[in-house]
């Protein structure tokens, strides 16, 4: 019976007609296979952070509150590395728009999305599977894009046509929501932490090429004890503000021993906290390991949305948050760009990036 799954074709996530893929050549090793189900979320999920900005809190609204959540935002980022964020002020006509444009995307015929394939012209774009990527394939079909608006819209008419707007419309208004999110938590972050309000921020996205961000939709698959839709990562960015659709499958790794599923919550975001920020907070605030999983019956839609700093912002510790002798430097300062580079040059374990120990002070 097994065996018989494992011969079946990958019709959805082939991108080579020639080469059908099939489905034993998505099996991931063995130390990957999930040992929770997609929809498996436990009691521990009921501790799992959950942040009401109250459509957005001001800072001139009543001030202890405002201190409050701050605080609260910095304990669950220290103690969970992510938490659930609702009443975030993102309209939902936003987000479902998009939603929407993205399903029509997937689900049109391969030839015409691989029109927005990878090029030399365009580096990022959509993408599938291929026998020659090689072992632990992702269990999804991808688009993948720099946050910049002329390489949506270049996605766009390569896919579209001149029929482009509807899709690349929807993909900027979400973009500009996501960095005005951005902005509100990382100014909520540095208040939490005793830092000038506009620390993160004044150095995450002048450049806005310097974010990207990554849609992945997995489809339904017939072997998801041994197939995983994204493996064992965290992301190496500052913050990722990531939306799932109500399937379930994404799971965090807790204090470095208990994966835990996190359940859908309607209308709300799911903010990660990403190796950058840790390195830039002296380990303060966690970076959180997380995969996605699979299941037999439903696709499933994530749009994770990457913050990442300028590409010369200097990544270093303030000095209110390092302590000589109980919480002593941790890190050389480093630049994005050279981070990036390490990322792209260095093989990724299970885990945080090892890249970043490239910078760790040795003694
Ligand atoms: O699909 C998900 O829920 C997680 C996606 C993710 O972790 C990523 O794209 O980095
Ligand atoms: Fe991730």
């Amino acid at each position: 019976m097994e065996h018989a799954i494992e011969e079946e074709h990958v019709k959805t996530l082939s991108m080579n007609e020639n080469k059908k893929m099939q489905v034993k050549n998505f099996i991931w090793s063995k130390e990957e296979w999930p040992t929770l189900k997609h929809d498996d979320f436990g009691d521990v999920e009921d501790d799992i952070p959950v942040i009401s900005l109250n459509n957005r809190v001001r800072d001139n609204d009543d001030q202890q509150v405002y201190d409050n959540l701050c605080n609260v935002m910095v304990k669950a980022s220290e103690d969970w590395g992510f938490f659930k964020l609702v009443d975030h002020g993102v309209s939902s006509d936003i987000v479902e728009n998009y939603i929407t444009r993205l399903h029509e995307l997937f689900d049109l015929p391969m030839e015409q999305k691989l029109k927005g394939g990878k090029t030399s012209s365009l580096p990022l774009g959509y993408y599938a599977s291929n026998p020659e990527y090689g072992e632990n394939l992702p269990w999804a079909e991808v688009l993948q894009l720099l946050q910049s608006p002329e390489m949506v819209v270049e996605f766009a008419k390569k896919v579209y046509g001149d029929q482009y707007h509807t899709f690349s419309n929807a993909m900027i208004e979400y973009m500009k929501e996501m960095d005005k999110l951005g902005m509100v938590i990382f100014k909520m972050l540095a208040h939490g932490l005793g830092l000038e309000d506009d620390f993160f921020f004044s150095k995450n996205f002048e450049e806005k090429e310097a974010t990207y961000f990554r849609v992945s939709r997995y489809p339904p698959c017939p072997l998801p004890e041994k197939i995983v839709g994204i493996g064992i990562h965290s992301d190496p960015q500052t913050l990722t503000i990531l939306h799932q659709d109500q399937v379930g499958g994404l799971q965090v790794l807790k204090d470095d021993k208990q994966w835990i599923g996190v359940s859908p919550l309607p209308n709300s975001f799911v903010i990660n906290i990403g190796d950058t920020l840790e390195a830039w907070t002296n380990g303060r605030l966690k970076s959180v390991i997380h995969r996605a999983v699979v299941n037999k019956e439903k696709q499933r839609l994530s749009i994770a949305y990457f913050m990442s700093p300028t590409s010369n912002a200097i990544i270093e510790c303030p000095p209110q948050l390092i302590h000589p002798i109980y919480n002593p430097r941790k890190y050389v300062p480093f630049t994005w760009a050279q981070l990036r580079h390490l990322l792209l040059t260095t093989r990724r374990v299970r885990g945080k990036a090892i890249a970043l120990n490239k910078f760790l002070i040795s003694n």
